[in-house]
């Protein structure tokens, strides 16, 4: 007797069900509880037992018409194969069979190892697994039944059949779908000779030890595949044991022993054997092995995915503005936004999410929101292409300037093509043919000008030339032929992301290819997730996110870093495994040196066949000797190797340079200039060689005796310290005392200098005197002051910064 209150799970142990089975009967009898803590009262009770005894008497009365359906469909599928099975006595039911750890047959033989371990840990069949995924909630909760009912001791008959209504009921049907789609396989083949038939009889299901075992099962294919030739060719993908790699080859394991012993090697059954080994052991028997390496997904970003032509549709190009400061990028991207707001959308708040969608002549185009070339380069730097076409605009009034031919270099080292928005055009000092002038020099020639650059007239803050600028930006994309496949699983790459203090982790990612959907199970950089919202960039929650599109997804674990890639994954499960795969592979490479290209190794890399151009960067005092250094670089070929000059440029050495260099797996020459303090650490983390030089003959010389394998670094120097002159005392006979601040390390007397004023190299020399207050000292520590006097050398000024170096013995690699 029941008491009159009873929770819902206690009232579920004592019919022997799970709570999560009651709480679906309980829902088929429309009473609403919260959860399995919930309190049952008597009423309920009552509905409760009613819907069990109607289920005891009408067989598991269909409660809908999908179950009506797939209760109809299960009986069919049970007559078929008992049909298919001959007089064999129908078993229990299919869950029953699963739940024995019998329901394999329906499984295939991937996997194999883990599965089975998994199945005989929780009595759940495999068919099960390879269902999920597709399914959510629904899955899980027939996993939850089917793992409680194996759990239990047999039950009542009453009981065990109200589970069997409530036991994932989609599933029984796949799998005896599956199950008779074999058996009809088999039967459909007609000419059963002897030896088939008795194979599987062998191994028939009235042999209940041997039932479904999925070793079984793959012996019988096997055996059904076996034909008197021998395979003339296998394909692996790694260490096999004897034994598997003897099924390969169709042979018993002992033959392979023997082989193997022949060879010299000792090897049981169930030892691995290496690739070579089996291609010596395949040759032995006249069978070709071939190596077919296995796709590593945690790598994602490397793999290409070739769509078939007839997948791919037009995607909508992806636009980044560039340009001299002051130029007019943020205004014209402003105005590209208010003015050809995507249909549908209208009157959507703007957000800035770090790209946005605009529509032109019925036809879409992306612009990454973060104008400028470090931001599109600091992407690239990361693997990440994600711009198709470059704006790179140029004030009617002001010219080139050195970030116009910065945008240029660094839109050319990425291959995108460029359009030139000739902006400000009201101003009355406007003058384009001045600009196009000077872009002649950089390589971008007009169209009327017999080149081949298309070049916009523009003003931005008046909205002029707006819609021209889309058109060409259409035709250029038309001429590029940019399309992606939407219907497959969605990959593309982070445009920005942050925490949120109320949503978490919050990335706008740009869709590349497929579509990205919400509850994607996605990884992004080294961070897994499952997609919890996507929002687009007109701050509409939307549900799915086709190619080219930006939008901002939540759900992440982590903050990812822009430029990073993503990938959807079957389920956040996978994901999950992928991302910290991912994230130990970066440990792993951090700990070990990038490969970069650095002058040290270049004759290794360039024999090796890794490099066929080496690319430089070159930084002068002016930008007339990094003309003449380009000039003589670009003569160099040592063995068909050539130096390629990506950019050039007058003043210090600056992050933007490594930025470039790291992405472009370049050196950078610097001639009188040194590295900016920030610039130098960014080398030192993303291990860009810096070489700097005096003397243009000694450049050349290094380079070209790295290309052929004769440079000579016996001798290295090494900053030791730097030093700011904040005092001038000049004094007749000794000449100019510079009364200095040790900034960064220390000043050692015997060292090296280098006399830098605004990031210029002025002078190089030594040190002539080294003083604390009156004392001669042999270093001086960082946050001290000190005297100094430099060798043959008076022209020292206020703000000057010294740098201390000391040449160093270093070993040849
Ligand atoms: N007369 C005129 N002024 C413009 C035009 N476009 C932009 N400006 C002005 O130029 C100035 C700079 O414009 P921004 O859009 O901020 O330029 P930017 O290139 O984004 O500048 P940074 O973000 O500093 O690199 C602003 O004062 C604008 O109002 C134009 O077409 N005509």
């Amino acid at each position: 007797m029941y008491l009159t209150k009873i929770r819902v799970y206690e009232y579920a142990k004592q019919i022997n069900v799970s709570s999560k089975e009651l709480l679906n009967i309980l829902e088929q009898v429309h009473v609403k509880v919260n959860n399995h803590m919930s309190v049952m009262d008597e009423g309920m009770l009552k509905k409760v037992e009613q819907y069990m005894k109607q289920n005891r008497e009408g067989n598991s009365a269909p409660k809908n018409k999908e179950q009506n359906m797939q209760v109809e469909k299960k009986q069919k599928s049970v007559k078929s194969t008992q049909e298919s099975r001959g007089s064999r006595p129908q078993r229990h039911s299919d869950n029953n069979r699963t739940q024995q750890g019998k329901g394999n047959r329906t499984g295939q033989g991937q996997e194999k190892r883990t599965q089975q371990g998994q199945e005989k840990r929780t009595g759940q069949g495999q068919g099960n697994r390879t269902q999920q995924g597709n399914r959510g909630s629904k899955n899980f909760q027939g996993r939850n039944n089917q793992r409680n009912n194996a759990n239990k001791p047999p039950q009542s008959k009453g009981l065990t059949e109200t589970k069997k209504v409530i036991v994932a009921p989609e599933k029984a049907v796949e799998r005896n779908e599956s199950r008779n789609k074999k058996d009809k396989d088999r039967k459909g083949k007609g000419h059963h000779s002897k030896f088939k038939d008795e194979t599987i009889k062998s191994f028939s299901p009235s042999n209940p030890k041997r039932r479904g075992n999925k070793k079984d099962k793959k012996e019988i294919v096997i055996k059904e595949k076996q034909a008197p030739v021998l395979p003339k060719e296998i394909e692996v993908s790694g260490p096999l044991t004897v034994g598997e790699f003897a099924k390969l080859l169709r042979k018993e394991a002992s033959e392979v022993i023997k082989k193997l012993i022949m060879l010299g090697i000792m090897a049981t059954i169930n030892q691995e054997i290496d690739v070579d080994t089996m291609t010596l052991i395949g040759d032995e028997f006249n069978v070709t092995v071939n190596y077919k390496e296995e796709v590593d997904e945690s790598n994602f970003e490397e793999v290409e995915e070739v769509d078939a032509p007839e997948d791919l549709i037009e995607r909508p190009p992806v636009v980044t503005i560039m340009g001299h400061v002051d130029h007019g990028k943020t205004t014209l991207l402003d105005r590209f936004r208010e003015s050809n707001i995507t249909a549908g959308e209208a009157g959507g708040i703007t957000q800035h999410i770090g790209a946005y969608q605009v529509e032109a002549n019925g036809k879409k185009v992306t612009f990454l929101d973060t104008p400028g070339h470090a931001a599109f380069t600091t992407m690239r730097a990361r693997g990440a292409t994600v711009t198709d076409i470059t704006i790179l605009v140029v004030a009617a009034d002001d010219g080139v300037m050195p970030q116009t031919v910065e945008a240029i270099n660094h839109a050319k080292a990425a291959e995108v093509p460029i359009i030139v928005a000739i902006n400000k055009m009201d101003k009355p000092d406007a003058n384009p043919d001045r600009i196009k002038q000077q872009l002649t020099e950089h390589g971008l020639v007009a169209e009327d000008w017999g080149g081949d650059t298309i070049f916009v007239p523009v003003s931005a803050i008046k909205g002029e030339g707006i819609d021209d600028l889309l058109e060409m930006v259409l035709l250029v994309a038309e001429v590029q032929e940019l399309k992606a496949n939407p219907n497959k699983r969605a990959r593309g790459v982070v445009i920005e992301a942050e925490l949120d203090k109320a949503r978490g982790a919050v990335a706008t990612v740009l869709v590349q290819n497929g579509t990205l959907k919400v509850g994607d199970g996605i990884v992004a950089g080294n961070y897994f997730g499952k997609i919890r919202a996507m929002i687009n960039d007109r701050g509409r929650r939307v549900k799915v996110a086709p190619p080219s599109a930006p939008v901002e997804i939540l759900g992440l674990s982590d903050v990812p870093n822009p430029g990073d890639p993503f990938m959807v994954f079957e389920d956040e499960r996978k994901a999950r495994a992928i991302a910290e795969k991912r994230e130990a592979k970066q440990k792993e490479e951090e700990r070990g040196a990038m490969s970069r290209v650095t002058l040290d190794d270049l004759f290794k890399q360039i024999q090796e066949g890794e490099i066929k151009e080496l690319n430089v960067i070159i930084k002068a005092d002016v930008q007339g000797s990094a003309e003449a250094l380009k000039g003589s670089l670009e003569k160099i070929d040592v063995a068909g190797v050539r130096v390629k000059i990506i950019h050039t440029g007058a003043g210090a050495i600056s992050e933007s340079d490594i930025i470039l260099a790291s992405a472009s797996n370049a050196i950078v020459i610097g001639f009188n200039v040194r590295p900016q303090p920030n610039a130098r650490v960014m080398a030192e983390q993303e291990k860009v060689d810096i070489r700097l030089h005096r003397v243009i003959y000694n450049a050349i010389e290094e380079i070209e005796a790295a290309m052929k394998g004769l440079l000579d670094p016996e001798f290295e120097e090494k900053v030791v310290g730097t030093v700011e002159v904040r005092q001038i005392f000049k004094v007749s006979k000794v000449g100019t005392i510079a009364g200095c601040y040790v900034t960064e390390g220390k000043v050692v007397r015997d060292g090296h200098i280098r006399l830098i004023r605004d990031g210029i190299v002025i002078h190089e020399g030594k040190l002539d005197t080294l003083k604390r207050f009156k004392d001669d000292v042999k270093e001086v520590a960082q946050g001290y002051e000190c005297g100094l006097t430099i060798e043959n050398y008076n022209d020292i000024k206020e703000g000057d910064v010294i740098e201390v170096y000391v040449i160093e013995e270093v070993e040849r690699k």
